[in-house]
């Protein structure tokens, strides 16, 4: 699984930079140019990223089920604290190609919650991509097999790919928060 140890950054994000070494079966799917659809949001423009939603249980992808589930959602835990058991069934290979965008967003969406993003970084053989944190002054380089661990709810966007293709492989550690408790008023008496 390479170098497991993760450079903790501002807002207690975490970039594992060698996590991915066996990205070549998911790159080779990646440049197949069939599957592809707009990512969320198309609407707001026609030049939007690609992405193409796969299942985890696809060969391809067990080398980055193994890391999420071997080591991602442990260093999530230990970092903030929780006991998360669960990621999506699924990653989303996202493709962005000179021209398309992805606006500033967040993903702490679904039921069951989306509590952290995992991004794997498959190339780095562009221009451009880095993954921005506009209310944290944080940027985080895209590189070949580095994965990127933050939680769900801090505002991100890929900057634009001024050349070459990006593709990242992304998931999310899922959770549940308790629900609103309730409290038994005394029964006054007579
Ligand atoms: O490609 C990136 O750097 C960010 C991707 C992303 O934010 C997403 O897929 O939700
Ligand atoms: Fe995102």
């Amino acid at each position: 699984m390479g170098a497991l140890t993760p450079v903790e950054g501002a807002g207690g994000i975490l970039e594992f930079p060698d996590a991915l070494t066996d990205t070549q079966a998911l790159l080779d799917l990646a440049r197949e140019p069939d599957g592809w659809q707009p990512t969320a949001n198309a609407s707001v423009t026609d030049k939007h990223a690609n992405m193409r939603t796969l299942e985890m249980t696809l060969p391809a992808l067990a080398p980055y089920r193994a890391l999420v589930e071997g080591r991602l959602l442990d260093a999530a835990n230990t970092r903030w604290g929780l006991a998360l058991r669960e990621h999506l069934p699924q990653a989303h290979l996202v493709r962005y190609e000179p021209g398309q965008m992805y606006p500033p967003h967040f993903d702490h969406l679904g039921t069951p919650e989306r509590f952290f993003t995992v991004i794997g970084y498959l190339n780095d053989d562009y221009q451009g991509g880095a993954t921005v944190f506009p209310d944290l002054d944080l940027r985080i380089e895209p590189r070949a097999g580095k994965v990127a661990v933050f939680p769900s709810h801090y505002c991100h966007y890929p900057a634009d790919v001024t050349s070459g293709t990006k593709y990242v492989a992304v998931t999310f550690l899922l959770g549940r928060r308790p629900g609103p408790r309730v409290f038994r008023l005394p029964t006054p008496r007579p």
